[in-house]
């Protein structure tokens, strides 16, 4: 467990309480959902609060691929036979870890079964390999993340009726500049201009724009030009290109860097 550990504080500037809420849910062991756009500050906010509390945290981003055995653990064939080895929530449950599962969401749908018992008052993981109920550690918690502006239909409500929620969302302005500026050791000139920026790309999303840039697009694109890269080529490469292939939103986007550079 000592590798998960953190050793040194997360930067994260809050939005709200959230920070009290979570350790409030922590204390009480509730599993919890994090919803939120991408690059929004989910990830970094589990990595502050596993610190704040002191505990491990194992961190599994989950894709369409990952299934029960990759989070439980399998059989392995080596040298000596076979070995059990746990997968990364077997991992935290035993451990006492904090197992944040990212994207949730795009998992298939058997993880849902090895899920379930971990978040309702018997707090056990089944093992089926091992024909083993374990018993999780008094110090694990289960936090989960997705975004709905991604997946409109959600988690099913059985899954959700288990989880208190927070609701993330882009950092009001002052706290993006805030953050922009500290992530990539920015001027605070130049990060209000990205974050200004940001907040334009975001209304495209009326214009069918899947998502405006995140947070992290606006880190990148202070991190380029701090290296000597022009602002407006900074701005094409970190968020311009990337987010979409559409002409039109591209265009969009071009004139909104423009218009802030
Ligand atoms: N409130 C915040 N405090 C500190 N850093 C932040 C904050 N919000 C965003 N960031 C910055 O943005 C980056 C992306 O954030 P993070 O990885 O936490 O996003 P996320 O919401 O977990 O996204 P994803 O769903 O894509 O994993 C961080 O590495 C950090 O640099």
């Amino acid at each position: 467990m000592d590798a998960w550990r953190i050793a040194a504080e997360p930067y994260y500037a809050p939005s709200g309480d959230e920070c009290a809420a979570f350790e409030a849910a922590y204390a009480e062991r509730l599993p919890m959902l994090l919803k939120g756009p991408t690059g929004c500050g989910k990830t970094r906010f589990v990595e502050h609060m596993a610190w704040r509390l002191g505990k491990p945290l194992v961190t599994v981003a989950c894709n369409e691929d990952l299934g029960a055995a990759d989070l439980v653990g399998r059989w392995l064939i080596d040298g000596g036979g076979t070995r059990w080895q746990d997968g990364p929530l077997t991992a935290a449950a035993r451990g006492g870890a904090i197992c944040y599962l990212d994207e949730l969401i795009e998992a298939r749908p058997d993880t849902t079964v090895v899920i379930h018992p971990l978040t309702d008052t018997r707090r056990v993981l089944p093992i089926a390999p091992l024909n083993e109920l374990l018993r999780a550690h008094p110090d694990f918690a289960l936090v989960v993340s997705y975004n709905p502006d991604l997946h409109a239909q959600g988690l099913k409500p059985a899954t959700l009726q288990r989880f208190c929620a927070l609701r993330f969302d882009h950092p009001p302005t002052e706290t993006e500049v805030a953050v922009v500026a500290h992530e990539s050791g920015a001027s605070p000139e130049l990060a209000s201009s990205l974050v200004a920026l940001g907040v334009r790309t975001r209304r495209l999303r009326q214009h069918g724009l899947e998502e405006g840039a995140s947070t992290r697009m606006l880190v990148r694109a202070a991190s380029l030009i701090r290296r000597g890269i022009a602002p407006r080529a900074a701005c094409r490469m970190a968020l311009v290109t990337p987010l979409t292939d559409d002409p039109e939103l591209q265009q969009a986007l071009s004139a909104a860097v423009d218009a802030t550079f």
